[in-house]
């Protein structure tokens, strides 16, 4: 392999055919510090000094001479520097060239030599690569030689062989083909024989065939004729049947167009109808199985529900079954308080006093002018439990009548006020306790409308509330039997203001009423229970019978009377309130009588001025007011026990000997008319009532109750 020198062989020769300045060498910026500080070297000093001046004759011209030149000079000397300068820089650079030039041309020489070397040893390698080529060479020949000998012995051996088994071979084909020929020839003469015989089986066949034919034509004709005579035949009786046919098919038109057309347009219509009914009932059923679906729905829904139910119901029952037996002693407990408290009740009422007297002050009517009233109505006292009446004789200076009770109700205060204080008598009633209300008062006072005032007076207040305590004592296992009876007492004479009016014989209108029924008072002293003969009692089952009954009895007593006299003023009316009651559970039982009385006016009535039946009846009222009044008294004092009460002296206490003594109570209600015009009545009865009150009399009062009895 030859290396051919490069591009660093021709810069050096370049580079060493430029001529070195005779300078020294030196770097680019020694140069540059040298330009401007160091002095310039001999030589350019030399060429640059100014040119000496000539004589003085050739001043001028050489001033001028120097003038005009001295500045192209100078620019040329500037310019000199500048290439100097450059100059310099290059000479710089070249010498840095040439150091590197040797240093390249040092490695050159060290590449040469080192090729010089790697030529040699390529030489001598080349020289061994022929030596073995040579050597391969003729192995290769001799190899070829051998192996073409050993193939040519192959194929002469391959030849004979191939040679032997073609002929064995074509031997074989032979024997084959040989036996093949045999075998076709065989088969071909078989097939000969079988033609030939066909062909005379085909022969003898044309001429079976020739005669069958030759039959069958004389058939044919014979038949032909025959089935020609039958076709006429038959074609004659179709005709003959066609014409029939034809006819009935016309009548058969006829009946079509005429009977069955009509018949079927009719039948069609039925059939639209039929099908639109088929398609509303299939709307109606698509309808129904949408519905039967929802149903479905529901009743699975509701059965869920259902069984939700059941569940609750069996808790519902658990929980009604535990709460029965809590409500099953809570009974028994309630059973137990509830005589527990009728004990108490009696008690709290005998506290409060076995006889008590409210007032009640009426207020004015329309009719009655007053301006100033003489009635003065303290506030109830607590502490004492009592309320204090002033009343004046007249609007003068002079001192009031003072007069306690246990109540008063001023003329504001309604019947549902009075009612509430008394309310808790009347369930003594029920407790078993006698009961005794009068009204007393004079004509005009309010004790009709106190007692007997449609809906709120204390008969009908008192029979509401029966119904309902009975009602609510029910569920203590209480039972009651509630009857009344109501009676007047006119003239010591007893009336039956619930009897029929059928059996009702009214007296001579002289007399009033009485009744051909004779009334008698009868007293059980075992029982201590008072009956009276031949008086209707009404079992009270309702409150509208109630309304009834009561209507009945004023009627009654409305038709008793005249017209100058007022038959309620002069007769003490009663209306008696049986109450029977048993325990069903305890087997307890309580019998007690509610009596409430109306009592006959109270006015006195100079007996001097009347005469006649009318003293009679005057004498009566205040005989039996009085009796009640003494009756109320004794009974009051402390040694009641003791002393002889004359409930005998009248009607009225001898009827209710059995309701005012022992543990009875009794309550009275002082009724008084707020009009000035009044006063001396009221006074009259607030002295009356007093009386009956008089055990709660103050000892400090201003006024010392003196009752005058009449
Ligand atoms: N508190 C009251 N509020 C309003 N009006 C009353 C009151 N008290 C009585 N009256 C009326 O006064 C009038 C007389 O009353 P009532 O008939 O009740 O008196 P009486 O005392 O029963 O009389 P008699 O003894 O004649 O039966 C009636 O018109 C009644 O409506």
């Amino acid at each position: 392999m030859e290396v051919v020198p490069t591009t660093p062989t021709k810069v050096g020769s370049q580079l060493s055919s430029i001529p070195s300045p005779k300078v020294e060498s030196r770097s680019p910026r020694q140069y540059k510090r040298r330009n401007t500080t160091t002095p310039l070297p001999q030589w350019q000093r030399d060429s640059l000094t100014p040119l000496t001046l000539p004589s003085r004759d050739g001043r001028s011209h050489l001033t001028s001479f120097y003038k005009e030149n001295i500045r192209e000079l100078n620019q040329l000397q500037d310019i000199m520097f500048q290439k100097k300068a450059l100059l310099d820089t290059l000479t710089d650079e070249l010498n840095e060239c040439r150091s590197k030039y040797e240093d390249v041309e040092f490695k050159w020489e060290t590449l040469r030599e080192e090729k010089m070397l790697k030529c040699q040893q390529i030489n001598l390698k080349s020289n061994e690569l022929t030596k073995l080529k040579e050597e391969q060479e003729s192995k290769r020949k001799f190899m070829k030689d051998g192996h073409e000998l050993h193939m040519q012995q192959l194929k002469a051996k391959n030849d004979a062989d191939l040679n032997r088994t073609a002929n064995e071979y074509r031997s074989k084909i032979e024997v084959l083909k040989f036996a093949k020929i045999k075998k076709f020839q065989n088969e071909r003469d078989l097939l000969l024989n079988s033609v030939e015989n066909a062909r005379n089986k085909m022969a003898m066949n044309d001429e079976i065939l020739k005669d069958m034919l030759q039959e069958r034509n004389t058939e044919h004709c014979s038949t032909k004729e025959k089935w020609l005579q039958d076709y006429q035949e038959r074609w004659r009786e179709n005709t003959r049947i066609n014409e029939e046919t034809s006819d009935r098919i016309d009548a058969l038109t006829q009946e079509i167009t005429g009977i069955l057309k009509p018949k079927a347009a009719k039948e069609s219509a039925k059939l639209e109808q039929t099908m639109k009914k088929f398609k509303g009932l299939q709307d109606k059923l698509a309808e129904y199985e949408a519905e039967t679906i929802a149903l479905r729905e529901e009743i699975a829904r509701k059965s869920r529900e259902t069984n939700d139910l059941k569940k609750c119901r069996n808790e519902l029952e658990e929980y009604i079954e535990s709460t029965k037996i809590e409500l099953e002693q809570i009974h028994d407990i309630m059973i137990k308080e509830e005589s527990m408290r009728r004990t108490l009740h009696n008690e709290l009422q005998e506290l409060r006093g076995n006889i008590r007297v409210f007032c009640r002050v009426r207020p004015l009517l329309p009719e009655e002018n007053s301006s100033s009233s003489l009635i003065n109505v303290h506030e109830f006292c607590d502490d004492a439990g009592n309320q204090t009446i002033e009343v004046k004789k007249n609007s003068g200076s002079s001192p009031p009548y003072i007069f306690r009770f246990d109540k008063v109700f001023t003329e504001e205060e309604t019947n549902r006020d009075v009612f509430k204080e008394i309310g808790q008598l009347v369930q003594s009633s029920l407790d078993g306790y006698n009961v005794c209300i009068f009204a007393y008062g004079q004509t005009g006072s309010g004790k009709t409308y106190t007692m007997l005032n449609a809906n709120d007076g204390i008969i009908p207040a008192t029979i509401n509330h029966i119904f309902s305590w009975t009602k609510d004592l029910k569920e203590r296992g209480w039972r009651y039997d509630v009857s009344c009876q109501f009676i007047e007492i006119y003239n010591e004479t007893i009336a039956d203001l619930l009897r029929d009016e059928n059996k009702l014989l009214i007296a001579s209108s002289n007399e009033d009423t009485v009744t051909n029924l004779k009334h008698e008072i009868r007293h059980n002293t075992e029982t201590r229970e008072t009956t009276i003969t031949n008086v209707t009692t009404c079992s009270l089952t309702s409150e509208e019978a109630v309304d009834g009954l009561l209507k009945r009895a004023s009627k009654l007593r409305a038709t008793a009377s005249t017209a100058s006299n007022e038959r309620s003023s002069r007769s003490h009316s009663i209306f008696i309130v049986h109450l029977s009651g048993r325990n069903l559970v305890t087997g307890e039982s309580s019998k007690g009588v509610l009596n409430l009385v109306d009592l006959a006016g109270s006015e006195r009535i100079n007996t001097s001025q009347v005469v006649g039946e009318r003293l009679r009846e005057t004498q009566s009222i205040n005989r039996s007011l009085s009796c009640l009044g003494d009756v109320i008294h004794a009974l009051g004092s402390s040694d009641a026990s003791k002393r002889h009460i004359p409930f005998r002296n009248s009607k009225l206490t001898y009827l209710l000997q059995y309701s005012l003594a022992g543990n009875s109570k009794t309550l009275m209600f002082v009724n008084i008319s707020g009009n000035p015009g009044h006063t001396n009545e009221t006074l009259n009865s607030l002295r009356f009532a007093s009386k009956v009150n008089s055990t709660k009399i103050s000892p400090n009062t201003s006024h010392k109750v003196s009752v005058s009895m009449y």
